[in-house]
């Protein structure tokens, strides 16, 4: 079986991690799983915002043909990184148990211990706008690549801190880089922390197997955040944070939407129904219609 992934090192940890489970499960041996390595456009443009150069569909899109065309059985993706919206042709079939969902700061162990006027490297609408809330005096500056590309820079210097995900740096063996940053000081993005597997609509036996190491709470959850996504029509160049957990059998949903200048917050939260997507993306659509129009302004680009 062959196995899609983009090459980058979280990237091929995360694919082991999905070859393991499978061959755990079936009593596989190594080489029944095959990893094709696909170089997407997200990973060859690295000077620019990845809202500014087309989106999450940068992630994806080489995966989604290399799928269409055969090349590989399935695709393992950062949930984080796969758009709301998806080709017809392909399913998400499977996502891994989810690690930690939290973000870290690393540079200081708290955001009130940096320095006054503090450079803060990021690429994320999300993390700028809630560094923001906290510290208004924070100068925003881009940050992209990938995670030892980011480390390297904040050693290098040209930040006094940088925010990444705990399951990142965890899955990379880096559990000790960094603080990590309460959920509510910082709520996460929409699918950080799940490990998902996509393959075709049509591709039953593919469909089956991959069901069969789903991790269901992890699955039910993060398609709640996504359906919140959808109902805000929400991009890569919005700020927006949202988690589900399970709680009592059914879904505890928190989302907030923020200003870029952190200022303005529109926040709610419900229980909702596990499979619920319409109660999600309710959610989603009243925080747009208890925003300001400026802040609404940036979900209409
Ligand atoms: N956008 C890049 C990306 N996609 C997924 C992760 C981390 C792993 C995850 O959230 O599952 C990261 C890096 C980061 O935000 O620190």
């Amino acid at each position: 079986m062959r196995l899609g992934t983009r090459g980058s090192p979280l990237a091929l940890a995360q694919a082991q991690m999905t070859a393991q489970a499978l061959r755990a499960r079936f009593g596989w041996p190594m080489e029944a799983i095959e990893t094709v390595v696909v170089q997407t456009s997200g990973d060859r443009i690295q000077d620019r915002a990845l809202a500014e150069i087309g989106g999450k569909a940068l992630w994806t899109k080489e995966l989604d043909r290399a799928l269409a065309e055969g090349e590989i059985d399935f695709a393992v993706h950062s949930m984080k990184d796969v758009e709301t919206i998806r080709p017809d042709a392909i399913r998400i079939a499977a996502m891994l148990p989810r690690a930690d969902v939290r973000d870290k700061l690393i540079g200081a162990e708290r955001f009130e211990a940096l320095p006054a006027d503090p450079v803060v490297g990021t690429s994320s609408p999300r993390r700028a706008a809630q560094v923001r809330r906290l510290r208004p005096d924070a100068r925003i500056i881009l940050f992209r690549g990938n995670v030892a590309t980011r480390l390297g820079k904040l050693e290098a210097g040209e930040a006094h801190a940088t925010l990444l995900a705990a399951a990142g740096l965890d899955r990379l063996g880096q559990s000790e880089v960094g603080a990590l940053v309460p959920l509510d000081v910082m709520l996460p993005a929409p699918s950080q922390g799940a490990v998902g597997i996509e393959t075709l609509g049509g591709h039953a036996r593919m469909l089956e197997l991959l069901g069969e190491i789903s991790d269901a709470g992890t699955f039910d959850c993060v398609m709640a955040e996504r359906a919140v996504l959808k109902g805000l029509g929400g991009t890569c160049h919005s700020p927006i944070a949202a988690l589900a957990v399970l709680e009592d059998g059914a879904i505890r949903l928190r989302a907030e939407i923020l200003s870029a200048d952190g200022q303005e917050t529109v926040a709610d939260e419900a229980r909702i129904a596990r499979g619920d997507a319409e109660a999600a993306e309710a959610l989603g659509r009243g925080l747009l219609e208890r925003a300001s129009p400026a802040l609404r302004a940036l979900f209409e680009a």
